[in-house]
């Protein structure tokens, strides 16, 4: 093997497609550049059993979360140009309060708030997602005047250990752990409360998935598998972009075992969950059955989230044709929502202008 061959396969190997190529398989012409044989060997590996699903899962770990527009003008555009077209289309629900308020006129407003980069900032450590004091208290005066609803991905458990506010319901592990609010103060552990579990049965699957998990990613530095209850969380935020390839395959590898189980993303993290049609728009729906407004026109559910798990609610609100969704992203992306806001700071905005706003009606309802 030339010097040259030599520094290629190494770039490649760094690349991390040693995981998933032998090397007794690498192409071997003297006439190749580095681009050609990475290519080839590229392509070797896409018609690989496989290998097309794994370089699937590659280019959607890539993407953010929901998928990044990509214009086609997109390279001769400033980014500022893509966003502001983007804007007309998912104006800024500050910019519509009025509107949203207006369209609530003789509804109940229901409250559907995604946890992660929605109501705390999105940070390395998902063990340190607080959320901050005064998000906090906003949400403890909306749940005040709207019924409201965390929606997450997370365990449940673990996404009232953040927020703990009893007053609100709980949709744990993408809605499949649905609890309603506690009377008392203290949220009680276990199945007190609890409305609807989708996935019971997969409660041992899962728990062995997550130790499988735990396992097979040991080696692959900065990853963190996470143990959402009724689903489980591959962290890679914090895997260095050459090890991916073998961190998808040693998931792959796993989830190969698990027919009955799939596989989804969201920001930064891949996401193993049984194959039940069982998802956050439907436990939207559930909740607003439970609340009596299954089939309604006196209600307006809003659902603020930042990730693509949150597109199935926004989905529902669409084809219902009721209420609003809004997306929290700085970045224009694909998105079923109707409106958007750029930052946790934003939703808090937001959702303090509501509750002034019931304040105030409210006042001057007294008044009359
Ligand atoms: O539905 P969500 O409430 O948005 O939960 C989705 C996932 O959120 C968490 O991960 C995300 O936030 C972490 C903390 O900011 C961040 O480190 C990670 O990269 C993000 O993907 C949570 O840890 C996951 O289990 C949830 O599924």
């Amino acid at each position: 093997m030339t010097n040259q061959q030599n520094v290629v396969v190494l770039d490649v190997i760094s690349c991390g497609v040693r995981n998933v190529l032998p090397p007794s398989s690498l192409p071997v012409a003297k006439s190749f550049s580095p681009q050609d044989l990475k290519m080839l060997l590229m392509k070797k590996l896409e018609t690989e059993k496989g290998g097309t699903k794994i370089n699937a899962w590659l280019d959607s770990m890539r993407a953010s979360s929901p998928t990044r527009i990509r214009s086609t003008t997109a390279a001769s555009l400033p980014e500022t140009d893509d966003r502001s077209s983007w804007i007309v289309h998912h104006p800024s629900a500050l910019s519509m309060f009025e509107q949203i308020v207006a369209a609530s006129r003789g509804k109940q407003i229901v409250m559907f708030l995604d946890y992660d980069g929605t109501l705390s900032p999105i940070v390395e450590d998902p063990d340190r997602a607080f959320m901050p004091k005064e998000m906090r208290a906003t949400v403890r005066d909306v749940a005040r005047y709207f019924p409201t609803a965390i929606v997450t991905g997370r365990c449940r458990d673990k996404v009232y250990s953040f927020v703990k506010l009893a007053g609100l319901y709980y949709a744990g592990s993408h809605g499949m752990d649905i609890k309603g609010p506690s009377k008392s103060c203290k949220y009680k552990k276990g199945n007190q409360g609890v409305l609807f579990q989708a996935a019971s049965e997969f409660l041992p699957m899962i728990d062995e998935v997550y130790r499988a998990l735990v396992e097979k990613t040991k080696s692959i530095p900065g990853t963190r598998v996470e143990n959402n209850k009724f689903c489980v969380s591959v962290h890679f935020r914090c895997v260095d972009e050459k090890s991916w390839v073998a961190l998808a395959e040693q998931v792959r590898s796993v989830l190969n075992e698990y027919p009955k189980l799939k596989l989804t993303q969201g920001r930064k993290v891949l996401e193993i969950r049984p194959t039940i049609k069982w998802d956050k728009g439907r436990a939207l729906e559930f909740l607003l059955e439970t609340l009596g407004y299954a089939n309604s026109n006196d209600v307006l559910p809003v659902y603020i989230g930042d990730d693509r798990s949150d597109e199935d609610a926004f989905k529902v609100l669409r084809e219902r044709r009721q209420g609003f969704g809004i997306l929290v992203s700085k970045l224009p992306k694909e998105t079923n929502a109707s409106y958007s806001l750029q930052e946790p700071a934003e939703v808090k905005e937001f959702l303090r202008r509501l509750v002034d706003w019931k304040k105030m009606s409210r006042r001057a309802a007294k008044c009359a």
